[in-house]
């Protein structure tokens, strides 16, 4: 089991932020803001994938002391769209997964199917399997259930929630569903449409 208290302190991308998060090991924290505002250039900096200013550290340690794959390993970034490498799902996989394909109604089958043949929202939650399946302390979730139903949603927020629960995982959920953010969320942050924090909710 993992534990893992994540903080980002000073984090900017450009003119977006600064802003400063501390989320601990079990907890959720839901990030909005208008579309174009900079959440995903924000959760890509606590990726470590692009240049920003300031830091981010998981259970204290920066990650400019952690090699960066370890960091991207550890701090996982699920994007809104989904890149593959290989031609089928089950090439990404270097372990099973059944239960969590069996959690998100996602059959073995689809592992060997071309990728480009799934449905978009088979793709997203075969995508949220192989980010899992790797055991990440801090999920770093963009959208990770904007092109499914609202049975599949359910589906999705409660994996997410047993997750967090038992690996002692923390998680940073970016939606444009505020009520989706009450349910899965014990603390918010919301931006303006310049990548700012507001104190009260903007729109
Ligand atoms: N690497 C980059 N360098 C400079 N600007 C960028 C870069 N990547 C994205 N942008 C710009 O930064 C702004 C924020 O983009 P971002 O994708 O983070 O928005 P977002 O809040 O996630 O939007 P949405 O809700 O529509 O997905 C956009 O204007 C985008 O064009």
């Amino acid at each position: 089991m993992t534990a893992a208290r994540f903080q980002a302190i000073g984090l900017a991308a450009g003119t977006i932020g600064p802003i400063d998060i501390d989320v601990d090991a079990g907890h959720c924290l839901g990030l909005s803001a208008p579309s174009g505002a900079g959440k995903t250039r924000l959760l890509r900096a606590m990726a470590d994938l692009d240049l920003h200013e300031g830091d981010c550290r998981l259970d204290g340690v920066s990650a400019a002391n952690m090699p960066a794959p370890e960091w991207r390993r550890r701090v996982a970034f699920l994007a809104a769209e989904s890149a593959w490498w290989a031609d089928t799902p089950r090439e990404h996989f270097d372990r099973g997964c059944e239960k969590l394909l069996d959690a998100l109604d996602l059959t073995s089958a689809l592992l060997d199917m071309p990728i480009e043949l799934l449905s978009s929202g088979q793709r997203q939650r075969m995508a949220l399997v192989r980010t899992l399946a790797h055991t990440p302390e801090v999920l770093l979730l963009d959208e990770p259930t904007a092109n499914l139903d609202a049975v599949n949603i359910d589906r999705v927020e409660r994996l997410i929630a047993a997750y967090l629960t038992t690996h002692r995982a923390c998680c940073i959920w970016v939606s444009h569903d505020r009520a989706q953010l009450e349910r899965v969320a014990s603390s918010l942050l919301i931006l303006d449409a310049h990548g700012q924090p507001c104190d009260a909710p903007c729109s």
